[in-house]
């Protein structure tokens, strides 16, 4: 199981170790400062083989005072290091203050302003003085505000001197400038991006949401977890609001899942119905991919039967494109209430390839009337741009909204501004805060996609599934993915799995069989890639 901790809890579980006396500040300094030497040297082990030069650049907080821990395990191995404080020593908290003083004894530290990298270490003209690794301890969990100016600057200019490949950049806990929270660059002005990105970030104990969240990746450049024995502690602190990415907690309840039958107890003789029926509601000729592509996932994510209802004029380019899945004519609203009275037909799938305009909006009208399972997505939520408080009213508990940003935004404006106007102050409004207020507003499950996909339900669970690190799958952005997706949520609703859960589960299972193919990946591969990921998980 992976959790995620926000900056306020990580500071909650190290209280509590202080509360337990299972640890003071200097020994967690000591083990974060060791955590980070031995996953630099871990992952990157030909630097010790390389001249063994260490730049260190140490901020005014504790994430400061691991840096002074860092360069004085490093100076011991017979390194050189030197760092340069960007702050006051005498205002350093006092682990971080008493680390400075240990540091000092052994070497120099420099004051931020003073610096010049690419001078003070001749990049160009004398390359052997070259640092080989650049340590950023500038701030970790702490930072509230964005960078000042001259620290952006200064930070700009040190990744032209030493571009990526040059010297590795290792982040103690965080990439300086990045909320914690967010994983939301909190920089100067208008410029968005961070000016210095990591060849590897070393958090401490679980990683942040802002590890996986947002800018997050792109900037920690690889992740390593220290454990700096915090465990007992997180035991004790509260952990109601503790995040969990999609990982061990999914792959257990898959098998679960897929005990599920509708007619009680794994009997023999059961039934196709007995594992539910889902309706995929498809556009008109030429549009009938996106449904079709859907209806492929409900089938091989296990629903028992799995329908089209096209209109009478896409009947033909349907069929000559389905077998196992059924085909039903649907001119409309009305068409879809009639078909709806088979109370066999129990999850729903509207909107991929259906059209914007007023007869989905109808048919959504419809769909949500029957009060099924429902998966709306794609131009079920398009066709509300401008009048989602009409569709909110009629949403319920057993709905999922599946939007993309594009989507999101449209359906909750003032909710996608404040996720992407500069972020002023730490901790920034994250993509999870936005997907809780969506879900709360909508009064449903919202599942907000990207490489970082926030499931949240009104008022309660919220996960977030991480493709990204080990499990990046970059290739899954790629037409049809999503309407892939919408039709595996709609299968595991037909089979009866619980709404939420049914999010989660299509989601990591999508993931995974991205990652099953790789590269080349087209979004009508995604379903029969599921066979295999069953078996490996022993489903
Ligand atoms: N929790 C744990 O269990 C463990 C935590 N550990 C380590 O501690 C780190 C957290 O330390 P932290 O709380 O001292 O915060 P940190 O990130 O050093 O920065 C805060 C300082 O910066 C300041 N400041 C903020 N923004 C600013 C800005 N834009 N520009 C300028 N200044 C700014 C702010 O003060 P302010 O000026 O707001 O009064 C404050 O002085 C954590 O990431 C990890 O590395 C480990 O040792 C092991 C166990
Ligand atoms: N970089 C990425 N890494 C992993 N998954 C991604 C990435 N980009 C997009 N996805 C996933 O791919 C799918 C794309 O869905 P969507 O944007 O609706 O596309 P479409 O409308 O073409 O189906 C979503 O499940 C999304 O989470
Ligand atoms: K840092």
């Amino acid at each position: 199981m992976t959790e995620l901790l926000t900056s306020a809890q990580m500071r909650a579980i190290e209280q509590t170790a202080f509360d337990l006396g299972a640890a003071t500040g200097a020994e967690l300094m000591e083990r974060a400062g060791q955590g980070v030497v031995e996953a630099i040297l871990a992952s990157f082990p030909d630097l010790e083989h390389g001249s063994r030069r260490a730049v260190i650049l140490c901020g005014p907080g504790n994430n400061g005072g691991d840096g002074f821990v860092v360069a004085r395990l490093l100076k011991e191995r017979g390194w050189t290091a030197e760092c340069f404080l960007y702050g006051e020593a005498d205002r350093l908290p006092p682990d971080a203050r008493a680390n400075f003083e240990r540091w000092s004894v052994l070497g120099p530290t420099t004051d931020f302003n003073d610096w010049r990298f690419a001078l003070r270490y001749g990049v160009g003209s004398n390359g052997a003085e070259a640092p080989t690794l650049v340590i950023d301890a500038l701030f970790g969990t702490g930072l509230v505000r964005p960078l000042a100016d001259d620290l952006d600057r200064a930070l700009r200019e040190l990744d032209a001197a030493f571009p990526k490949g040059t010297a590795k950049r290792v982040a103690v806990d965080a990439p300086s400038g990045l909320c914690m929270d967010s994983g939301r660059p909190l920089v100067p002005g208008a410029k968005v991006e961070l000016p210095l990105k990591q060849d590897m970030t070393v958090s401490f104990h679980r990683l942040k949401l802002g590890h996986v969240l947002s800018e997050g990746p792109e900037s920690c450049g690889a992740v390593r977890v220290a454990d700096i024995g915090l465990d007992q502690a997180a035991l004790r602190a509260a952990r109601s609001e503790l995040r969990e990415t999609l990982g061990a907690a999914v792959t257990r309840a898959i098998p679960r899942a897929y005990e599920l039958r509708k007619g009680g107890e794994d009997a023999p003789g059961v039934h196709k119905y007995d594992y539910g029926h889902a309706l995929v509601v498809s556009g008109g000729p030429g549009h009938t991919g996106a449904a079709r592509l859907a209806a492929r996932g409900a089938l091989r994510i296990g629903a028992g039967l799995v329908t089209v209802a096209a209109p009478g004029s896409a009947m033909t380019e349907c069929a000559s494109h389905l077998t196992a899945i059924m085909l039903a004519r649907c001119n409309g609203a009305s068409d879809l209430g009639a078909i709806l009275g088979d109370e066999r037909l129990n999850a729903l799938c509207l909107g991929p390839g259906l059209g914007v305009g007023s007869a989905t909006r109808d048919m959504v009208m419809t769909a949500l009337g029957s009060r099924r399972c429902c998966v709306l997505d794609a131009d079920a939520l398009t066709s509300f741009a401008g009048s989602a408080p009409s569709l909110f009213a009629h949403l319920h508990s057993r709905v999922i909204l599946t939007p993309h940003t594009g989507e999101f935004a449209r359906l909750f404006p003032d909710i996608w501004a404040k996720l992407t106007d500069p972020a002023t102050r730490g901790p920034a409004y994250s993509k999870v805060d936005a997907t809780q207020e969506a879900a709360a507003r909508a009064g449903c499950i919202v599942l907000l996609k990207g490489p970082d996909t926030v499931i949240a339900e009104p008022g309660g669970r919220t996960v977030i599934s991480a493709a990204s690190y080990d499990r990046a799958a970059p290739w899954l952005a790629t037409a049809g993915a999503g309407d892939v997706l919408s039709g595996m949520i709609t299968g595991l609703l037909a089979r009866g799995v619980w709404p939420v859960t049914a999010a989660e589960i299509a989601t990591w299972l999508h993931v995974e069989a991205a990652r099953r193919f790789g590269p080349g990946l087209i979004a009508a591969d995604l379903p029969d890639l599921l066979p295999a990921v069953f078996r490996e998980i022993g489903v």
